[in-house]
Order: structure tokens, then C-alpha cells, then sequence
């Protein structure tokens, strides 16, 4: 029979695009609202009580205003928010973290789906930190360039109605939202220096990660990259030369693909992670789609 499944907030960025991968699929359902009814507490409720599981799709305060109702429901949850991405009784839904990650998501009831950037940076840094290349308080920099569909329905009015143009370096300050879960996910214990920014494509992320390491460190990263991600089909970790002189954000859109890769000067050191992706790809909406997959027991690729 198949899975029904809700997804709340089906006509921003990110609903769109799950509700893209799963509307084919004879094995999913999709449960949906109407648009008079798709902000409805009621209507809402109904369809949580109706699903097998539902996908949040909304802005962090519309999940927290809404999880107290979904506490009394049977389905099971994923939510693309930042709401609970280091709560205790989350599960965190990137399935290739490490040996068990998959099996935890499995047998999860709620899975909170990673954000964009910290797909990136969580990927590149815990198996620096888990095989030795870096100590946990290693102080570690991560600059980012988002495509500005990662700032959702509001961003991309204002890029695409000229409000906006060329882009911009933002969080300087070092509060952006995705820096709990880097911490808490890549076993560091101390907070990393983020600089992310936003450019003039729609769709597409690349993050990095600079690191001062001994002479032979490149190569360090790499052999720590490649063991870390051996078989895995959604992480690939790539040569350098894979990826061009000039990297293009956008090369893994569309897909649920990461590129990982490392660069640097093996006589210094001095070392440079590299993480392609697409924001709504392995970034956001791949990434649900793979988890539900997970939640349902079905090959972790259907759809994708
Ligand atoms: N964009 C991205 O690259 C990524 C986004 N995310 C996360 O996904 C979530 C959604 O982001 P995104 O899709 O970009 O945002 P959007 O603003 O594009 O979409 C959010 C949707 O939620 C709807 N909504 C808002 N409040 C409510 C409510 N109370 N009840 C029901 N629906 C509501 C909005 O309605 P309306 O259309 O009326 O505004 C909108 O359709 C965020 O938490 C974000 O952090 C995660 C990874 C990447
Ligand atoms: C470009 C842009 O604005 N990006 C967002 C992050 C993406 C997002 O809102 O969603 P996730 O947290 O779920 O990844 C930001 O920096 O706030």
C-alpha cells in the first residue's frame, strides 16, 4: 500500500521541490491542502492525523507553533527546518554522518533533515575530527557561496525583481542558524568562524573549509575524505581536477550528489576542503526525499 505522506508547506522553495520528487511515485500518496486551507490549524492537524509521515516545509516559527498539535499525532515527522537540528529527541537526518546514521534514521520518529551549509561543512569536517587530521578544538574557518533560492520565497523576490543584485557576505557576526548543529554534528568543540554568501545564481552552494595543517596535509585530508565515504552513492569524494579550475556552484544541480574534494600545497600545508551541492538538492529537498526512503524502508535512491 502506499506511504501517505503530508507535506506542510507545499508551496514554498522547499516543499515545491519534494513535492516535485515524490508527485510521480505509485508508492507515496501525497496528502494536500487547499490554498484557503494550507495555513488552517485545523486543516492541518487533520492532515498529520491522516499521514504516515509528514515533511515540515516551513519557517522555524511556523514548526514551533505547530509541534505542541504534532506531539499527539501517530505519523512520523521530518523537518527541514532549523527547530530541532540539535534537539535530543531529533534524530539528525544526514544518512551518510557515520556507520550507524542510517539505521538510526530508520528507526526514528522524527528526523530533522540538515540545513544547506551544514550538509557542506559537517560532511568535510567530521572525518577530519573522527580520523585524527584535526583536533576537536581546532579553530576552523568555513566560507560558503549560496545560490539565493537558500534563502527561500522572500530571497528570491528580491534577486529576481532587481531588488537585489551581485550579492552579498552576510553572518558576519557569527550567529547564523546553522552553526549549533556544525558544532553539535562534526564533533567539534569549538565554534568555527562562518562567512557565508549569497550570489546571482538561483540554485547551487559550494563550501569551504581552509585549514593550516602539517606539510602533507592535503593528502591527509584526502585519504580521511575517501575512507570516510567508501561506497556511499549520494557522498562522492572526487580529485581535485574533477571539479575544474574554476568551480561552478551550480554543477551538482538537481541532483542529491555532494562532491567532496581537497586542494592545497603539500609542502606547506596549508590545505583547502571543498564541498559542491545543490542548496535544494542534498542541501534540503534530496535530502528529505532520501530520508523519508530511509523512514519507509524502501531503497534510500527511490525518486532520486
Ligand atoms: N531554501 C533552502 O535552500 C532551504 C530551506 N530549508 C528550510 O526549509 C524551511 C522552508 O524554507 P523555504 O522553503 O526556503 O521557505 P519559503 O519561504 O520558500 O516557504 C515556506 C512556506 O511555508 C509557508 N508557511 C509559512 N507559515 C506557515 C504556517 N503557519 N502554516 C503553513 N504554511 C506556512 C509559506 O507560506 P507563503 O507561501 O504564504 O509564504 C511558504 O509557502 C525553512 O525552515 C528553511 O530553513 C532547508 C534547507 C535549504
Ligand atoms: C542563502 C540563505 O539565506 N541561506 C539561508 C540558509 C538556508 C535555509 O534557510 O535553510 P536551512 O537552514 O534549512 O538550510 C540562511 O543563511 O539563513
Amino acid at each position: 500500500m502506499a506511504a501517505k505522506v503530508f507535506i506542510d508547506g507545499e508551496v514554498g522553495t522547499t516543499g515545491l521541490q519534494i513535492r516535485a520528487r515524490l508527485e510521480t511515485r505509485d508508492d507515496i500518496t501525497l496528502i494536500s491542502l487547499s490554498e484557503e486551507n494550507r495555513k488552517s490549524r485545523l486543516a492541518r492537524i487533520g492532515a498529520f492525523a491522516e499521514a504516515d509521515v509528514a515533511i515540515l516545509c516551513l519557517p522555524d516559527a511556523a514548526v514551533h507553533e505547530i509541534a505542541p498539535d504534532l506531539a499527539h499525532q501517530p505519523c512520523r515527522v521530518i523537518d527541514a527546518s532549523t527547530a530541532h537540528r540539535v534537539h535530543p529527541d531529533w534524530e539528525y537526518g544526514f544518512a551518510e554522518l557515520d556507520a550507524g546514521a542510517r539505521d538510526r534514521i530508520a528507526a526514528a520518529k522524527y528526523v530533522s533533515n540538515p540545513g544547506c551549509y551544514s550538509t557542506g561543512a559537517i560532511a568535510l569536517l567530521k572525518p577530519m575530527v573522527a580520523a585524527g587530521v584535526i583536533a576537536s578544538d581546532h579553530p576552523v574557518t568555513i566560507n560558503a557561496i549560496s545560490g539565493y533560492s537558500g534563502g527561500g520565497k522572500s530571497m528570491i523576490a528580491e534577486f529576481e525583481t532587481g531588488a537585489i543584485s551581485g550579492g552579498f557576505v552576510y553572518g558576519t557576526g557569527q550567529k547564523h542558524k546553522h552553526l549549533p548543529e556544525i558544532v553539535a554534528h562534526a564533533g567539534l568543540t569549538r565554534k568555527p568562524i562562518f562567512v557565508p554568501q549569497v550570489g546571482q545564481f538561483a540554485q547551487g552552494m559550494i563550501v569551504q573549509v581552509p585549514l593550516h595543517l602539517p606539510p602533507g596535509g592535503p593528502a591527509a585530508a584526502m585519504e580521511a575524505l575517501a575512507a570516510h565515504y567508501a561506497g556511499q552513492r549520494f557522498v562522492r569524494v572526487v580529485a581535485r581536477e574533477e571539479l575544474g579550475d574554476r568551480i561552478d556552484p551550480q554543477r551538482m544541480n538537481d541532483t542529491n550528489v555532494m562532491e567532496l574534494s581537497v586542494d592545497g600545497d603539500p609542502e606547506t600545508g596549508a590545505t583547502v576542503l571543498i564541498a559542491v551541492l545543490d542548496n535544494l538538492g542534498k542541501g534540503a529537498s534530496g535530502a528529505a526525499v532520501q530520508n523519508l526512503n530511509i523512514l519507509l524502508g524502501l531503497d534510500e535512491g527511490t525518486g532520486l
